[in-house]
């Protein structure tokens, strides 16, 4: 049940804020052409982000019928850690012209804004910085912070704690059911947002953001 008036705010990253699929898929196609596997398009891989990047790695790799051994598995995540921090943004984009500003707004009324992502630290703070959305945030909490991640929800409510928020104050925004498997753990609201990577969640009856500027409604 969302309702009005929240003190904080915590976002994920990947599919909410960030299309970061375009340069997953560029460092996921990579590993493809080296096994001579034909590659995938942005919106066949974007089905697999959310989970932090081992789920990703061993979800797609399935879809394409390869099974991998565990120690293959951690091959082929380094690999893809390798390409990614090279060049973290290069093609990926906000999804909305109006994020920064909402964001500051919210910073701007008081509001706390923090991130609770299953992407790799040392990525996230790369992407956040590129699109000057760091100093904004109160708390980042990283699919690596903590031995968990999300869908567990000790990775939002250890955001929440570092900012003294609590689940009556708190929205959480996302993209997939990762994350509203969370925030309902978490006994947290959860709004998504519409253009996010995971198009089942569209099916469910969650309140959706059309554009990120409805937030301000919610939140203020
Ligand atoms: O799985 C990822 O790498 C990104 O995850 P996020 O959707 O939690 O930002």
């Amino acid at each position: 049940m969302v309702k009005r008036s929240y003190s904080y705010v915590i976002f994920d990253l990947d599919g909410t804020l960030v299309n970061t699929a375009p340069d997953i898929a560029l460092c996921v196609n990579e590993l493809l052409r080296k096994r001579l596997i034909p590659t995938l398009n942005d919106e066949t891989v974007s089905q697999f982000i959310g989970g932090g990047t081992e789920l990703f790695i061993k979800n797609l790799y399935s879809f394409l019928s390869i099974q991998l051994t565990d120690s293959q598995l951690a091959d082929e995540v380094d690999q893809f850690f390798q390409l990614y921090m090279k060049t973290p943004v290069q093609k990926s984009n906000l999804y909305d012209t109006n994020t920064y500003s909402v964001m500051k707004t919210l910073t701007e009324k008081g509001i706390k804004i923090g991130i609770c992502t299953n992407k790799i630290e040392v990525l996230t703070i790369d992407v956040l910085k590129y699109f000057n959305l760091f100093d904004l945030c109160s708390t980042v909490v990283c699919g690596d912070t903590l031995s968990v991640k999300k869908p567990n929800p000790l990775p939002l409510l250890t955001a929440m704690e570092q900012i003294n928020a609590n689940s009556n104050n708190t929205l959480y925004v996302g993209d997939t059911r990762i994350d509203l498997e969370c925030c309902q753990s978490a006994s947290v609201d959860f709004v998504a947002v519409q253009w996010g990577m995971d198009k089942e969640l569209l099916a469910l009856p969650v309140r959706f953001l059309k554009e990120i500027e409805e937030l301000l409604a919610i939140v203020c």
